[in-house]
């Protein structure tokens, strides 16, 4: 065969065989389970109903853990509800709220409880004061929509999906099938309940943990995949030529198969990682850009931002990943614009020097930061890699063009990320491409 299409050819098959695969990385509560989420509405992966029941169980045990962490964090900032006698009692009654059965519409006996709270001036107060802890973001979603959920008929819409919080424990990979043109496809509305998937007509399998006492701490619900495809390419008598159509097949077919690994962020989650390190074809970071003025959930004493500038420093020196793709979704950004007034980035971040409303500057000045300090790890990986005196030294080309991809995001945001996901789609296939030369 010509030495020219054996190449191509080999390459072409090396590149086939491995499967795209997007590993999501970012602290606990940055957003990454919500970017799968959105992936599944995105690609009409329908959720089935234990999933959807699931979810719906987890709303009643959202509001109630999301009321529980604003009272706890009142006395904090010298506001204890323990003295307001009518709040402090439904407060009780709320805590002593038994979890939802399956079936069970919430209990209508709670909602004056949980109404009386939410209007309460100290708890509206608190809500605002009380950012610097980690409140979990959805409670305005969820609590200004009580009526709606109380209803005995109530289930969760597509929105309601994606506001809904789990922490992640373990790691969750899923396989889509991605179409070239993202743009293409038509949404659902996001004020529409899902209808549940027929198992058999589904291809994701979806296991679904029953919600425990203590939903918070569960993984409801965790999704695995069975079914793979693979894209095999010419033989050994196959041409140049040969070789050239099937690359311009797969690039010209319709769907693309994309793993997403999706893994838990907080910090008793984070040794888990390295089991999903093999492979990458992109690491998709996240960031919660409203995490400038807010601790970790596991630590008081511990800035959300800080956390995520640690971990990124990290990833961005890792030998597995010197030939990854690195995107960075600075998400958040619909809590980040709204507290900016009223939460001086500089109070947290001395060397700001934009001005403290500038929601534009203030983006940039985190956006640089994190660019900043991928070029600095990413040139210390370079520095190791080539002084290494391995016999087995690979080549850092790669490596040495690294850039990173960033983009604002607002995860609940459906339009938007197919939009974000559209253009990180295109490069990772582009780059495909380029690297099996036949651009
Ligand atoms: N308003 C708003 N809420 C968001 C956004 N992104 C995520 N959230 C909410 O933030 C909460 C946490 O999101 P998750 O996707 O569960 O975070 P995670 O990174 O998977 O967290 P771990 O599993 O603990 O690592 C959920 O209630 C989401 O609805 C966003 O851009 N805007
Ligand atoms: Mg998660």
């Amino acid at each position: 065969m010509h030495l020219e299409a054996e190449q191509v050819l080999k390459k072409a098959k090396r590149r086939m065989r491995r499967e795209t695969k997007i590993l999501l990385l970012g602290s606990g509560d940055s957003g990454k389970t919500t970017i799968m989420k959105q992936m599944r509405l995105i690609t009409h992966s329908a959720f089935t109903y234990g999933e959807l029941e699931a979810y719906r169980q987890l709303v009643f045990a959202n509001l109630v853990t999301g009321m529980r962490a604003l009272v706890e964090c009142l006395p904090d900032v010298g506001m204890p509800i323990d003295r307001i006698p009518d709040i402090w009692a439904a407060y009780q009654e709320i805590e002593k709220a038994p979890d939802i059965k399956e079936g069970q519409p919430f209990p209508e006996e709670y909602l004056p409880h949980f109404k009386l709270l939410w209007a309460h001036p100290t708890i509206q107060r608190g809500i605002l004061i009380c950012r610097q802890f980690a409140i979990p973001d959805n409670v305005p979603y969820f609590y200004e929509s009580l009526d709606r959920l109380f209803a005995p008929s109530y289930q969760p819409t597509h929105q309601d999906l994606v506001h809904v919080r789990a922490r992640t424990t373990g790691i969750v990979e899923t396989v889509f099938q991605i179409p070239n043109d993202l743009s293409r496809i038509t949404l659902p509305d996001p004020n529409a309940i899902p209808i549940p998937a027929q198992s058999r007509h589904t291809r994701l399998q979806t296991k679904v943990q029953p919600a425990g006492p203590n939903h918070e701490d569960s993984n409801v619900p965790s999704m695995e995949t069975t079914s793979r495809t693979t894209t095999a390419v010419g033989g050994d008598s196959a041409t140049l030529e040969d070789a050239r159509k099937a690359l311009l097949k797969w690039q010209s077919s319709e769907m693309q198969e994309v793993r997403f690994v999706d893994v838990g962020g907080q910090k008793s989650q984070r040794r888990k990682w390295i089991h999903c390190f093999q492979d990458v074809t992109a690491i998709l970071f996240l960031v919660a850009l409203s995490g400038y003025d807010q601790c970790i959930i596991e630590e008081k004493t511990t800035n959300q931002m800080s956390d995520a500038m640690s971990i990124w420093g990290n990833i961005c020196t890792m030998e597995w990943f010197k030939n990854c793709h690195f995107i960075l979704f600075l998400n958040k950004e619909d809590l980040f614009s709204e507290k900016l007034e009223s939460s001086p980035i500089r109070r947290y971040f001395p060397d700001y020097s934009g001005g403290s409303t500038d929601v534009e500057a203030a983006k940039d000045y985190f956006k640089r930061r994190f660019l900043r300090i991928a070029q600095k790890g990413t040139h210390q990986l370079l520095q190791e890699c080539e002084s290494s005196t391995r016999p087995n030294k690979t080549d850092n080309t790669f490596l040495s063009k690294r850039t990173v991809y960033p983009h604002f995001t607002t995860a609940v945001d459906i339009s938007l990320i197919q939009r974000v996901m559209e253009s990180v789609s295109h490069i990772i296939l582009q780059s495909a491409l380029q690297e099996a030369d036949i651009l």
